[in-house]
């Protein structure tokens, strides 16, 4: 029988978390709008107060990833911005330990996790679309999100993987939001129709149904009121090992 590990183990964690602390949240008072007053983040591990230097490095990135994409056939002159990048570089290589060493640190005990760094809304990772899900009181979870030029795919269109990255990532949430969690273990989608960039995206995740280990899930992305994908999948509730923990680490119980 598996120890309740909740309350220390960022993965085992299972239901209401708290909102991550110090972080910018520019799509709650959107979402509110779109969906009412109610409407509640999925609250994420209360975190300690993030380093606001980092938060501000992750924010300016962004800027730069943002406004770099396409920028090649405009006549900006980047000279003097390669030359800060570089200086920016020098200074935070250095005092960066080895990317072991960072990752043990992020599943320490009562520790963070990967919320903060991983690729879909986490808001120390310059890569990942700025996603922020809302839980809802019928078990299910949505988010509303842009996405501009760095996400392209086809023509004017988001890339598909982009679109199946935050559909998973949507599942974890959607599991966890009815105090489930697990693997994907099998993932089909469907593209009905285009999915536009620079327009708002609509998403929405729930469990459909679970049965011992199995747990699946469905989600859509719609915009403009028009379903533009829809995705099915079977999650398989499962433990993996937390790097930097021991053999008898809770990674290793199901
Ligand atoms: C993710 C939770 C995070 C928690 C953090 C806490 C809070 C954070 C808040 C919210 C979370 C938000 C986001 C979460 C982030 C990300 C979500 C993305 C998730 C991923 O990014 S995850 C990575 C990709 N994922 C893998 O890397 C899995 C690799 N894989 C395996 O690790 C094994 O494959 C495993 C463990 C899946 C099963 O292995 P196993 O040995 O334990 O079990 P076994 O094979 O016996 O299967 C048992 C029964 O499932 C059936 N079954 C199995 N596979 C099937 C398939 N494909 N199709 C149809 N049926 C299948 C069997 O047929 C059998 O069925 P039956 O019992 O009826 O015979």
């Amino acid at each position: 029988m598996s120890k309740d590990t909740s309350a220390e183990d960022p993965w085992h964690s299972g239901g209401k978390l708290h909102p991550v602390l110090g972080t910018r949240d520019p799509q709650l008072a959107d979402a509110q709008r779109v969906w009412g007053e109610d409407f509640e983040p999925v609250d994420l591990s209360e975190l300690e107060g993030a380093d606001p230097h980092l938060e501000d490095v992750g924010e300016q990135m962004r800027r730069l990833r943002d406004a770099l994409t396409g920028i090649a056939d405009s006549g900006a002159d980047l000279a003097e911005a390669a030359e800060l990048l570089r200086r920016a570089a020098d200074i935070v290589e250095p005092q960066s330990p080895d990317q072991a060493t960072r990752l043990a640190s992020q599943w320490r005990k009562g520790g963070p996790g990967a919320r903060r760094t991983n690729p879909v809304g986490g808001t120390e990772n310059v890569i990942a679309p700025p996603l922020r899900a809302f839980g809802h009181p019928d078990g299910s979870v949505s988010a509303r999100i842009t996405l501009g030029l760095p996400y392209q795919g086809p023509p004017g269109c988001v890339h598909g993987g982009m679109s199946a990255l935050m559909l998973d990532h949507l599942f974890g949430f959607a599991n966890h939001w009815v105090g489930l969690r697990g693997m994907t273990a099998h993932y089909e989608i469907d593209y009905r129709k285009p999915t536009p960039l620079l327009e708002p995206l609509d998403m929405k995740a729930w469990v459909e149904s679970h049965e011992g280990r199995k747990i699946w899930v469905r989600a859509t992305i719609e915009s403009g009121g028009e379903l533009r994908v829809e995705a099915r999948a079977l999650f398989i509730s499962a433990n993996v090992p937390l790097p930097g923990r021991d053999a008898t680490a809770p990674g290793e119980e199901r």
